[in-house]
């Protein structure tokens, strides 16, 4: 393991998703001051800027690098952050990137439940314990809905956002788990060290965050 170079006690390294959070991401961060644009389609995995590091990750990488320090702070989905069980401390609901995370099945179906796919093992499985329902959940990657098409699950637990993707494979939400949005999130130890940058800056994106809300 390289260790980690030296750096000023100003400068930030933040956790940033490549994919749908990304550009929004990065605007936000840039009108709350942090002067920061990441090139879409480059190669490069690490950006600099004057006082910021960005690392760009794979979603439920960003929560990894918080909770071990590598990155003081980061954007993440709450869906990601509930699945990754870290205790990393989120200060702002920044809004965007909503969607709820809820429990599918086929129009119609009425069997029990012995089985549901999922990017979400973790999350699914505390639902359905809670519940009383015993079963076995299966991870799968991505178009996890087509698990209830195939008959490879009984029922998926995903994301919804307009529906359109359970209109048009004959899919209907049977319940919701929880609504998610884009959240910061902070290592608690970097809190104390770089307060002076931290602390104005999730005040600026709280500000920023209640105004598009409001
Ligand atoms: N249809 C949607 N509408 C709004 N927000 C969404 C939607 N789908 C996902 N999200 C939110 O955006 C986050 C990132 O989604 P994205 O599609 O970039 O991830 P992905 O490409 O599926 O992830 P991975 O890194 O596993 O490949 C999700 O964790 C969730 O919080
Ligand atoms: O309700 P909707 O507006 O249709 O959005 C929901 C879809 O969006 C996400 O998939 P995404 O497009 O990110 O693809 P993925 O399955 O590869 O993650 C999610 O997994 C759903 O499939």
């Amino acid at each position: 393991m390289t260790p980690a170079p030296e750096r000023a006690p100003g400068h930030l390294i933040l956790a940033l998703p490549k994919g749908r959070i990304m550009q929004e991401a990065t605007a936000l961060l840039s009108r709350a001051g942090l002067p920061l644009s990441v090139p879409e389609g480059s190669r490069a995995l690490r950006h600099e800027f004057p006082g910021v590091t960005v690392l760009e990750l794979r979603n439920q990488d960003v929560p990894v690098y918080v909770d071990l320090g590598v990155a003081d702070a980061g954007i993440v989905g709450k869906d990601v952050l509930l699945e990754s069980g870290r205790a990393v401390y989120e200060p702002v609901d920044l809004g965007f990137a909503a969607c709820r995370l809820s429990l599918i099945r086929e129009v119609g179906a009425s069997g029990p439940v012995r089985r549901v796919g999922t990017k979400y093992p973790r999350v699914a499985r505390e639902y359905l314990g809670a519940r009383g329902i015993p079963a076995e959940t299966v991870k799968l990657s991505g178009n996890i809905e087509l698990a209830a098409l195939t008959g490879l699950a009984d029922a998926v637990v995903d994301l919804v956002q307009t529906g359109s993707t359970l209109r048009a494979n004959n899919l209907e939400e049977v319940d919701v788990l929880f609504h998610s949005s884009a959240r910061f999130i902070v290592n608690r130890a970097a809190l104390k060290l770089r307060r002076e940058r931290l602390r104005p800056l999730i005040e600026r994106l709280r500000d920023l965050a209640a105004s598009a809300g409001a």
